[in-house]
């Protein structure tokens, strides 16, 4: 059985289509880094999963529940962490857990989850007064509760300094180690790229790629920084004209001898040419891997301005009674689930 399966999956809001027709399948026990730029519809997309939205087309399932028919069912067996996370600002960090235990008829102790999160010495504190790192490591605290079978974060590194980052990775991990499905948004990509065993990139409501980041690597052109090192400095004319060639996605200076160039695997001998006929001598080239921030460029270019003028057109359209209706639908959707659930809550 899959944890996640999204069949061709379509939600729009008023005229922006925040999802369009994506089929996706995650497995029991992966952890899945889901990628996009701002606007691309990773939220919309948690937010079917929970039903806390609708689609407007299309199927979607996790755990092997319909998730709207079944939504009680999934909130149960799943822990999440949503985007814009809100404490109740006079109960203390315990309280909130303690929330999520009784709410998720768990046997566990505060204290201990508190203590897995790095909160233990502020357990007694009220949480209005924590700061954003510490909300989100509290909100991770309460989606971790009854060792659910599915994590879904929302981009979780959000507001942690290094070292909660690092936390946030290594809990990730161990309770992949449990068997935990992980489905998690993030902008911060070594996150995405030291824990995930495939990524799924979204660029305006399209899944553009999903595969492992090997995978990704293989099949995109953007499978190369070359680093020129040059006999002298090169000048910013030179710079413009290798930034002008085609298949070149970026170009910097890396000290006096040498010059970085993310681009397609073809375009290495252009670089390379241009340099010289500009009458810099090469002294040497070396490749260096695509990170997955080069992939992801790769995969997204060009779609800024799309998202933004999505956005604004959004905004405009949140003054509107339709898209009004649209919020009261996910309210609905939320308030339809018989218990008071940890994630209405965090909601
Ligand atoms: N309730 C809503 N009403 C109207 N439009 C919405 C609503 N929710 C999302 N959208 C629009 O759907 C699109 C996708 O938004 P979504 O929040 O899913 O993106 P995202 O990938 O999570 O972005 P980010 O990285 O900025 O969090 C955006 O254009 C957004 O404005």
């Amino acid at each position: 059985m899959a944890a996640i399966e999204l069949d061709g999956v379509t939600k729009r809001f008023e005229d922006v289509t925040a999802v369009s027709d994506l089929s996706l399948t995650v497995e029991e026990g992966e952890v899945f880094g889901f990628l996009g730029p701002n606007g691309a519809g990773k939220s919309t997309t948690i937010n079917l999963l929970l039903d806390f939205v609708r689609p407007t087309a299309g199927k979607v399932s996790v755990l092997g529940h319909d998730a709207r028919a079944e939504s009680v069912a999934v909130r149960e067996r799943t822990g999440v962490l949503p985007e814009g996370f809100d404490v109740y600002d006079r109960l203390t960090g315990r309280a909130h857990v303690e929330f999520a235990i009784d709410s998720k008829e768990a046997d566990a102790d505060p204290d201990a989850v508190l203590e897995r999160v790095g909160l233990a010495d502020a357990a007694d504190r009220q949480a209005g007064g924590y700061s954003k790192g510490m909300r989100q490591r509290l909100a991770l605290a309460m989606a971790l509760v009854g060792e659910p079978d599915l994590l879904i974060l929302d981009e979780p590194s959000s507001g942690l300094d290094p070292a909660g980052a690092k936390e946030m990775r290594e809990i990730v991990l161990e309770e992949a180690e449990r068997g935990t499905t992980v489905f998690f948004s993030s902008h911060i990509l070594e996150q995405v790229e030291a824990v995930c065993d495939r990524v799924g990139i979204l660029r305006a409501g399209e899944l553009v790629a999903v595969d492992s980041i090997d995978g990704l690597r293989e099949a995109s052109d953007a499978d190369a920084t070359l680093r020129v090192a040059v006999g002298e400095p090169v000048d910013d004319d030179v710079l413009d004209a290798v930034r002008a060639l085609d298949g070149v996605r970026h170009v910097e200076r890396d000290g006096d001898d040498a010059v970085r160039v993310g681009c397609d695997s073809d375009a290495k001998t252009r670089v390379v040419s241009e340099i010289e006929d500009h009458g810099v001598s090469v002294t040497d080239f070396t490749t260096e891997e695509a990170s997955l921030e080069d992939l992801f460029l790769a995969y997204t270019e060009g779609d800024r301005e799309e998202a933004v003028e999505a956005d604004v057109e959004s905004d405009e359209a949140s003054d509107s009674t339709e898209a009004s209706s649209a919020d009261a639908e996910a309210d609905d959707a939320a308030a339809e689930g018989e218990a008071a659930t940890g994630e209405e809550v965090q909601r």
